[in-house]
Protein backbone atom coordinates (compact mmCIF):
# COMPACT_ATOMS: atom_id res chain seq x y z
CA UNK A 1 0.00 0.00 0.00
CA UNK A 2 2.85 2.31 0.42
CA UNK A 3 3.13 4.29 -2.76
CA UNK A 4 6.89 5.08 -4.29
CA UNK A 5 8.31 8.21 -2.53
CA UNK A 6 5.61 8.35 -0.65
CA UNK A 7 6.57 9.46 3.30
CA UNK A 8 5.13 7.00 5.96
CA UNK A 9 3.67 8.65 9.27
CA UNK A 10 4.53 6.50 11.91
CA UNK A 11 2.53 7.32 15.12
CA UNK A 12 2.87 4.90 18.09
CA UNK A 13 1.16 4.99 21.64
CA UNK A 14 2.67 5.58 24.57
CA UNK A 15 2.70 2.55 25.78
CA UNK A 16 5.27 1.41 23.62
CA UNK A 17 7.74 3.50 26.03
CA UNK A 18 6.96 0.90 28.86
CA UNK A 19 8.58 -1.44 26.60
CA UNK A 20 12.32 -1.15 26.23
CA UNK A 21 12.51 -4.49 23.58
CA UNK A 22 9.75 -3.49 21.98
CA UNK A 23 10.90 0.25 21.50
CA UNK A 24 14.41 -0.76 19.81
CA UNK A 25 12.58 -3.41 17.60
CA UNK A 26 11.04 -0.75 16.60
CA UNK A 27 13.93 1.34 15.84
CA UNK A 28 15.34 -1.14 13.92
CA UNK A 29 12.51 -1.68 11.55
CA UNK A 30 12.32 1.69 10.88
CA UNK A 31 16.22 2.23 10.55
CA UNK A 32 15.32 -0.91 7.57
CA UNK A 33 12.73 1.57 6.01
CA UNK A 34 15.29 4.16 5.85
CA UNK A 35 17.78 2.25 4.37
CA UNK A 36 15.57 1.77 1.36
CA UNK A 37 14.89 5.31 0.72
CA UNK A 38 12.09 5.74 2.78
CA UNK A 39 10.77 9.14 4.40
CA UNK A 40 9.58 8.10 7.89
CA UNK A 41 7.76 11.03 10.16
CA UNK A 42 7.59 9.79 13.78
CA UNK A 43 4.75 10.71 15.77
CA UNK A 44 4.22 9.82 19.42
CA UNK A 45 1.96 9.67 22.51
CA UNK A 46 2.76 8.82 26.02
CA UNK A 47 -0.48 9.16 27.68
CA UNK A 48 0.03 6.60 30.35
CA UNK A 49 3.62 8.60 31.02
CA UNK A 50 1.20 11.77 31.72
CA UNK A 51 -0.90 9.58 33.78
CA UNK A 52 1.53 8.46 35.99
CA UNK A 53 3.23 12.29 36.24
CA UNK A 54 -0.17 13.87 37.34
CA UNK A 55 -0.52 11.10 40.07
CA UNK A 56 2.67 11.78 41.30
CA UNK A 57 1.82 15.56 41.57
CA UNK A 58 -1.57 14.45 43.07
CA UNK A 59 -3.40 16.01 40.15
CA UNK A 60 -6.71 14.42 39.06
CA UNK A 61 -7.07 12.22 35.53
CA UNK A 62 -10.14 13.21 33.61
CA UNK A 63 -11.38 12.36 30.14
CA UNK A 64 -13.90 13.40 27.92
CA UNK A 65 -14.43 10.99 25.09
CA UNK A 66 -10.96 9.11 24.81
CA UNK A 67 -9.49 13.32 25.20
CA UNK A 68 -7.63 14.45 28.16
CA UNK A 69 -9.49 17.46 29.83
CA UNK A 70 -6.29 19.38 30.60
CA UNK A 71 -6.74 22.41 33.01
CA UNK A 72 -3.48 25.01 33.19
CA UNK A 73 -2.29 23.90 36.03
CA UNK A 74 -1.68 20.50 34.71
CA UNK A 75 -0.15 21.98 31.08
CA UNK A 76 3.28 22.15 32.37
CA UNK A 77 3.57 18.32 33.64
CA UNK A 78 1.63 17.50 30.46
CA UNK A 79 4.17 18.99 28.28
CA UNK A 80 7.21 17.36 30.52
CA UNK A 81 5.57 13.68 30.09
CA UNK A 82 5.33 14.23 26.24
CA UNK A 83 7.37 17.06 25.08
CA UNK A 84 9.83 16.17 27.31
CA UNK A 85 10.39 12.27 28.62
CA UNK A 86 8.61 10.47 25.81
CA UNK A 87 10.54 12.52 22.95
CA UNK A 88 13.65 12.16 24.71
CA UNK A 89 13.13 8.47 25.33
CA UNK A 90 12.44 7.70 21.73
CA UNK A 91 15.09 9.97 20.38
CA UNK A 92 18.02 8.08 22.82
CA UNK A 93 16.44 4.98 21.55
CA UNK A 94 16.79 5.77 17.48
CA UNK A 95 20.20 7.40 18.51
CA UNK A 96 20.91 3.94 20.20
CA UNK A 97 19.80 2.29 16.79
CA UNK A 98 22.26 4.27 14.65
CA UNK A 99 19.67 6.59 13.21
CA UNK A 100 20.16 10.43 13.32
CA UNK A 101 17.06 11.65 15.31
CA UNK A 102 15.36 15.16 15.36
CA UNK A 103 13.16 15.58 18.89
CA UNK A 104 10.41 17.89 18.05
CA UNK A 105 6.54 19.06 18.67
CA UNK A 106 3.86 20.11 16.63
CA UNK A 107 4.79 23.93 17.92
CA UNK A 108 8.31 23.79 16.07
CA UNK A 109 9.09 25.84 12.80
CA UNK A 110 5.36 27.02 11.84
CA UNK A 111 4.31 23.06 11.31
CA UNK A 112 0.57 23.38 12.52
CA UNK A 113 -2.11 26.02 13.12
CA UNK A 114 -3.10 25.28 16.58
CA UNK A 115 -6.67 26.23 18.37
CA UNK A 116 -8.34 25.80 21.21
CA UNK A 117 -10.43 22.85 20.31
CA UNK A 118 -13.10 22.46 23.05
CA UNK A 119 -13.03 25.03 26.61
CA UNK A 120 -14.47 21.93 28.50
CA UNK A 121 -11.37 19.63 27.44
CA UNK A 122 -9.01 23.02 28.95
CA UNK A 123 -5.51 23.52 27.22
CA UNK A 124 -6.28 20.73 24.69
CA UNK A 125 -5.15 21.57 20.76
CA UNK A 126 -6.60 21.00 17.88
CA UNK A 127 -4.77 21.15 14.81
CA UNK A 128 -4.21 21.56 10.97
CA UNK A 129 -1.46 21.15 8.41
CA UNK A 130 0.50 24.20 7.73
CA UNK A 131 4.03 24.58 6.49
CA UNK A 132 6.39 21.27 5.76
CA UNK A 133 9.42 23.46 5.36
CA UNK A 134 11.22 22.34 8.68
CA UNK A 135 9.74 18.58 8.27
CA UNK A 136 11.26 18.37 5.01
CA UNK A 137 14.71 20.17 5.58
CA UNK A 138 15.04 17.45 8.30
CA UNK A 139 14.00 14.07 5.96
CA UNK A 140 16.04 16.13 3.25
CA UNK A 141 19.05 15.24 5.34
CA UNK A 142 18.03 11.77 5.90
CA UNK A 143 17.56 12.52 9.71
CA UNK A 144 14.17 10.74 11.16
CA UNK A 145 11.87 13.36 12.71
CA UNK A 146 10.61 12.40 16.56
CA UNK A 147 7.24 14.30 16.97
CA UNK A 148 5.50 14.93 20.32
CA UNK A 149 2.13 16.30 20.16
CA UNK A 150 2.61 19.52 22.30
CA UNK A 151 1.16 22.10 19.94
CA UNK A 152 1.22 26.31 20.61
CA UNK A 153 -1.53 28.51 19.69
CA UNK A 154 -0.37 31.69 18.36
CA UNK A 155 -1.71 33.49 21.25
CA UNK A 156 1.15 31.58 23.12
CA UNK A 157 -0.80 28.86 24.66
CA UNK A 158 0.82 25.53 25.37
CA UNK A 159 -1.44 22.70 24.07
CA UNK A 160 -1.87 19.11 24.34
CA UNK A 161 -3.22 16.99 21.43
CA UNK A 162 -4.27 13.87 21.40
CA UNK A 163 -1.23 12.05 19.48
CA UNK A 164 -3.47 10.69 16.93
CA UNK A 165 -5.15 13.90 15.82
CA UNK A 166 -1.34 15.01 15.96
CA UNK A 167 -0.40 12.44 13.18
CA UNK A 168 -3.25 12.92 11.16
CA UNK A 169 -2.04 16.88 11.06
CA UNK A 170 1.21 15.39 9.90
CA UNK A 171 0.04 13.19 7.62
CA UNK A 172 -1.96 15.37 5.68
CA UNK A 173 1.05 18.18 5.89
CA UNK A 174 3.41 15.58 3.97
CA UNK A 175 0.49 14.67 1.95
CA UNK A 176 1.80 10.46 3.51
CA UNK A 177 0.90 7.10 4.14
CA UNK A 178 -0.40 7.12 7.82
CA UNK A 179 -0.11 3.84 10.22
CA UNK A 180 -1.05 4.08 13.45
CA UNK A 181 0.72 1.77 15.54
CA UNK A 182 -1.11 0.79 18.98
CA UNK A 183 -0.71 -2.19 21.67
CA UNK A 184 -3.27 -4.19 19.90
CA UNK A 185 -3.16 -5.71 16.71
CA UNK A 186 -5.67 -3.69 14.93
CA UNK A 187 -9.22 -2.98 15.68
CA UNK A 188 -11.25 -5.35 17.33
CA UNK A 189 -14.65 -6.84 16.43
CA UNK A 190 -16.76 -7.53 19.47
CA UNK A 191 -15.48 -10.89 20.26
CA UNK A 192 -11.79 -9.58 19.99
CA UNK A 193 -10.98 -10.31 16.38
CA UNK A 194 -8.76 -8.06 14.68
CA UNK A 195 -11.34 -6.54 11.66
CA UNK A 196 -9.32 -6.65 8.33
CA UNK A 197 -10.92 -3.81 6.74
CA UNK A 198 -13.61 -1.51 7.97
CA UNK A 199 -15.42 1.76 6.09
CA UNK A 200 -17.47 4.37 7.31
CA UNK A 201 -20.26 2.54 7.82
CA UNK A 202 -19.23 -0.30 9.19
CA UNK A 203 -17.68 2.20 12.28
CA UNK A 204 -20.48 4.33 12.88
CA UNK A 205 -22.05 0.57 14.00
CA UNK A 206 -19.39 -0.31 16.10
CA UNK A 207 -18.88 3.12 17.71
CA UNK A 208 -22.89 3.22 18.17
CA UNK A 209 -22.65 -0.10 19.55
CA UNK A 210 -19.52 0.60 22.26
CA UNK A 211 -17.86 -2.02 20.37
CA UNK A 212 -15.15 0.23 19.85
CA UNK A 213 -14.24 2.79 22.44
CA UNK A 214 -12.46 4.97 24.57
CA UNK A 215 -8.65 5.81 23.00
CA UNK A 216 -9.88 3.30 19.49
CA UNK A 217 -12.72 5.71 18.77
CA UNK A 218 -9.87 8.54 18.68
CA UNK A 219 -7.74 6.73 16.28
CA UNK A 220 -10.52 5.06 14.04
CA UNK A 221 -12.06 8.46 13.63
CA UNK A 222 -8.61 9.93 13.03
CA UNK A 223 -8.14 7.23 10.62
CA UNK A 224 -10.80 7.83 8.53
CA UNK A 225 -10.65 11.32 8.11
CA UNK A 226 -6.99 10.68 6.95
CA UNK A 227 -8.05 8.04 4.48
CA UNK A 228 -11.27 10.14 2.98
CA UNK A 229 -8.93 13.34 3.06
CA UNK A 230 -6.21 11.49 0.40
CA UNK A 231 -8.27 8.83 -1.13
CA UNK A 232 -6.47 6.03 0.30
CA UNK A 233 -6.39 3.33 3.23
CA UNK A 234 -5.00 3.90 6.76
CA UNK A 235 -3.65 1.57 8.58
CA UNK A 236 -4.15 0.82 12.85
CA UNK A 237 -1.89 -2.01 13.93
CA UNK A 238 0.92 -3.04 16.90
CA UNK A 239 4.10 -1.79 17.42
CA UNK A 240 3.95 -5.29 19.60
CA UNK A 241 3.94 -7.76 17.36
CA UNK A 242 7.11 -8.08 15.02
CA UNK A 243 5.74 -10.11 12.18
CA UNK A 244 3.55 -7.06 11.85
CA UNK A 245 6.55 -4.91 11.50
CA UNK A 246 8.57 -7.16 8.82
CA UNK A 247 5.61 -6.99 6.75
CA UNK A 248 5.06 -3.32 7.10
CA UNK A 249 8.89 -2.31 6.55
CA UNK A 250 8.24 -5.28 3.06
CA UNK A 251 5.24 -2.33 2.37
CA UNK A 252 2.66 -4.91 3.21
CA UNK A 253 -0.77 -4.49 4.62
CA UNK A 254 -0.81 -5.16 8.51
CA UNK A 255 -3.83 -5.10 11.15
CA UNK A 256 -7.01 -3.04 10.30
CA UNK A 257 -6.90 -1.41 7.26
CA UNK A 258 -9.94 1.52 7.49
CA UNK A 259 -10.89 2.50 3.79
CA UNK A 260 -11.78 6.23 2.69
N1 LIG B 1 -12.78 -2.25 19.23
C1 LIG B 1 -11.57 -2.08 19.78
N2 LIG B 1 -10.49 -2.67 19.23
C2 LIG B 1 -9.27 -2.54 19.77
N3 LIG B 1 -9.01 -1.80 20.87
C3 LIG B 1 -10.03 -1.16 21.47
C4 LIG B 1 -11.36 -1.27 20.94
N4 LIG B 1 -12.17 -0.51 21.72
C5 LIG B 1 -11.41 0.02 22.68
N5 LIG B 1 -10.11 -0.36 22.56
C6 LIG B 1 -9.02 0.05 23.44
O1 LIG B 1 -8.28 1.05 22.78
C7 LIG B 1 -6.91 0.91 23.15
C8 LIG B 1 -6.05 1.63 22.14
O2 LIG B 1 -6.26 3.02 22.25
P1 LIG B 1 -5.21 3.93 23.05
O3 LIG B 1 -5.01 3.38 24.42
O4 LIG B 1 -5.57 5.34 22.91
O5 LIG B 1 -3.93 3.57 22.19
P2 LIG B 1 -2.58 4.36 21.94
O6 LIG B 1 -2.10 4.85 23.28
O7 LIG B 1 -1.72 3.32 21.33
O8 LIG B 1 -2.92 5.48 21.01
C9 LIG B 1 -6.70 -0.57 23.22
O9 LIG B 1 -5.63 -0.91 24.08
C10 LIG B 1 -8.05 -1.07 23.78
O10 LIG B 1 -8.01 -1.17 25.17
C1 LIG C 1 -5.75 15.65 24.44
C2 LIG C 1 -5.16 14.30 24.74
O1 LIG C 1 -5.90 13.37 25.04
N1 LIG C 1 -3.83 14.18 24.68
C3 LIG C 1 -3.13 12.97 24.94
C4 LIG C 1 -1.75 13.09 24.30
C5 LIG C 1 -0.94 11.83 24.39
C6 LIG C 1 -1.53 10.67 23.61
O2 LIG C 1 -2.38 10.81 22.76
O3 LIG C 1 -0.95 9.48 23.94
P1 LIG C 1 -1.33 8.02 23.43
O4 LIG C 1 -1.14 8.02 21.94
O5 LIG C 1 -0.34 7.19 24.14
O6 LIG C 1 -2.76 7.75 23.81
C7 LIG C 1 -2.98 12.73 26.45
O7 LIG C 1 -2.83 13.68 27.20
O8 LIG C 1 -2.98 11.56 26.85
Amino acid sequence: MMSANSVLVLKVGGALLQNEAATLKLMSAIKEMGATGQKIVLVHGGGCLVDEQLAANDKQVSKLDGLRVTPSDQIGIVVGALAGTSNKMLQAAATKAGMVAVGMSLGDGNTVNATIKDPRLGLVGEVTPNDASYLSFILDQGWLPICSSIAISAAGDMLNVNADQAATALAKLVNGTLVLLSDVSGVWDANKQVIKSLNKHEIETLVAQGVIEKGMKVKVEAALEVAQWMGKPVLVASWQDTEQLKTLAQGGSVGTQIQP
